[in-house]
């Protein structure tokens, strides 16, 4: 495509330079360019990508957006926010794929990657080939693609739309984080239902408050503007049973409808039942019953249930069908995925690495805990510091034994991410070990018969950051050697 073509869906820009070179690739990374690339330089929260305009010149940019004055010979597009401009022109660029896919997009605090699954399994079910984005990876057809960020940069947003256009994929279900809405990564893409799930404490080192936080989630939800195909229907579901819920309904100018489990809703949960090996439950809609069994285990996993429900409801998937699809779901990687090595005891991997979600992972297990209580638990390193001492106090009120320990420290002090830890709780009804294998083995090793340890926070994460290493790590892997060793000795 022409560079004056890739500027048509722009309105307000100033052009400097006379050639119209071919644009063939979209980029923000100068270490990432070749010839032909249409080079966008974004003020991140690091480094100002500003300063690599000349690399990318020397790499072969065939032209640069910008958002100030850059000294390079190629032409240069003149924009005040070049993460929109990225937007716009990637949208145009792969020849607006998202309003040719069904699109579904879910955000909220927790139960993004399990709702989002749900979607895919019930669609696919139905015969709806599903694409699927988010924290564990981008998967459509035989494909699984792993990614950097949960909701990627808008122009490997639009790419991948494309090629799951071109390889007869029909609908699109993605995680949509509030980082994502604050950059404006999903902007022009053309969501047909917006889903939330929860909004509770989490990333106030980005948003810094709560109500920040919230402004960002409902954008997905502002964003849901009227449909350009009228026989596209547009639809917020939203979560009856959060008080967040009030604000978005005043967000979005498209219809609604909800799910819950102790507020009156369109889709609603009821007569619960909740083992170690499932839950089974009633779904009601419009006072007509069915019967749910699946291996999800939780009250939160209902919700995310029936947030997946809802999105098929609107596309008129029948519930039956929709049902066996979700009974059928054996769990989601690192959700509260059990560890089977013939132990006496049981062990789960969780990824609740906020305090709610601890506290809901917590709350499950003493819905069938007959023996202690172990919780393993750390904080991400460079994230909100202040979900810290929640998280500790957490751990240590629902668990027989408290062992805190790292997750990934990244670059900071793995001692001080315990002290913002211990300042929310008193006394010594808990362990510190920084290493986590060293954790996982004690757990283990101190576990009797019908004991419950819960390894929080790094679920399906194979690797462990520390400092700016990645190192190998799979709590499930390493909790399966320390109950071998445990055997054996
Ligand atoms: C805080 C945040 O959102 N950071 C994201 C942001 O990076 P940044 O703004 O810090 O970028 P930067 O490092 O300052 O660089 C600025 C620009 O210079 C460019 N650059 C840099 C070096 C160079 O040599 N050449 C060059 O061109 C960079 O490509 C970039 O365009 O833009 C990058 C490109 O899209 C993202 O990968 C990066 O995510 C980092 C990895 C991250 O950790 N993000 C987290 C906080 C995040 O976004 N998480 C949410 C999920 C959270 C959840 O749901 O729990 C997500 O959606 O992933
Ligand atoms: N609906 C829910 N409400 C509260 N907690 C939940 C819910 N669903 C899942 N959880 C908890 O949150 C953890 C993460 O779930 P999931 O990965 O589905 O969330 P996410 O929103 O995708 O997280 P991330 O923001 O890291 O991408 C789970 O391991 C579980 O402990
Ligand atoms: N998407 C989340 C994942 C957190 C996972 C946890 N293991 C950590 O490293 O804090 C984040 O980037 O905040
Ligand atoms: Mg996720």
């Amino acid at each position: 495509m022409k560079l004056s073509q890739c500027l048509e869906p722009l309105i307000d820009y100033t052009l400097s330079g006379e050639s119209d070179p071919d644009i063939e690739k979209l980029e923000i990374d100068s270490r990432k360019v070749q010839s032909g690339t249409l080079f966008f330089c974004i003020s991140g929260t690091q480094l100002d990508g500003h300063q690599f305009a000349e690399g990318a010149e020397k790499s072969g940019a065939a032209a640069i957006v910008a958002e100030k004055p850059i000294k390079v010979n190629v032409p240069v597009i003149y924009v005040s926010d070049t993460r929109r401009a990225l937007a716009v022109i990637s949208d145009y660029f792969y020849g607006q794929p998202s309003r040719k896919l069904h699109m579904i997009g879910v955000t909220g605090t927790n139960g993004k990657t399990t709702v989002t699954h749900l979607v895919k399994a019930i669609q696919d079910h139905a015969g709806l080939s599903t694409g699927l984005i988010g924290t564990m990876g981008i998967k459509y057809n035989d494909k699984d693609i792993p990614v950097v960020n949960t909701t990627p940069e808008s122009f490997l947003l639009q790419k991948e739309f494309r090629t799951m256009l071109d390889d007869g994929v029909q609908s699109a279900v993605m995680e949509v984080s509030s980082h994502a809405l604050h950059q404006g990564r999903v902007r022009g893409i053309d969501f047909d239902i917006a889903v939330f799930t929860n909004l509770t404490q989490d990333h106030l080192d980005y948003h810094e408050t709560m109500k920040d936080y919230l402004y960002a989630k409902s954008l997905l939800f502002s964003q849901l503007g009227n449909t350009y195909d009228r026989n596209r229907l547009k639809a917020a579901v939203l979560n009856q049973d959060d008080p967040a819920t009030e604000t978005l309904k005043h967000m979005t100018a498209a219809p609604v409808i909800t799910y819950g489990i102790d507020s009156h809703a369109d889709l609603k949960a009821e007569n619960i039942r909740i083992t170690n090996t499932g839950t089974a439950f009633e779904l009601v809609i419009k006072n007509n019953r069915w019967p749910v069994h699946m291996n999800l285990i939780g009250k939160f996993n209902i919700y995310n249930v029936l947030a997946a429900l809802s999105a098929g409801y609107l596309k008129k998937i029948p519930v039956e069908t929709m049902i066996e699809a979700v009974n059928r779901v054996e769990g989601v990687s690192g959700r509260f995925e059990a560890v089977r090595g013939g132990q006496n005891f049981t062990v789960i991997v969780d990824y609740s690495h906020t305090a709610d979600s601890l506290e809901n992972a917590l709350l499950t297990i003493k819905e069938f805990a007959q023996g202690r209580i172990i919780t393993i638990a750390g904080c991400g390193g460079d994230r909100d510091k202040t979900k810290r001492p929640v998280m500790a106090q957490t751990a240590v009120k629902y668990s027989d034994l408290a062992i805190f320990t790292s997750d990934n420290p990244r670059t900071e002090d793995p001692e001080q991410i315990f002290a913002d830890m211990e300042a929310g709780v008193t006394g010594e009804s808990y362990k510190k070990i920084v290493d986590r294998k060293e954790a996982i083995y004690y757990a283990v090793r101190e576990a009797r018969d019908h004991d419950i340890i819960l390894i929080a926070g790094k679920g399906h994460e194979t690797y462990q950051i520390l400092g700016t290493d990645k190192i190998d790590f799979d709590d499930r892997k390493v909790a399966l050697e320390a109950i071998k060793e445990r055997y054996e000795a």
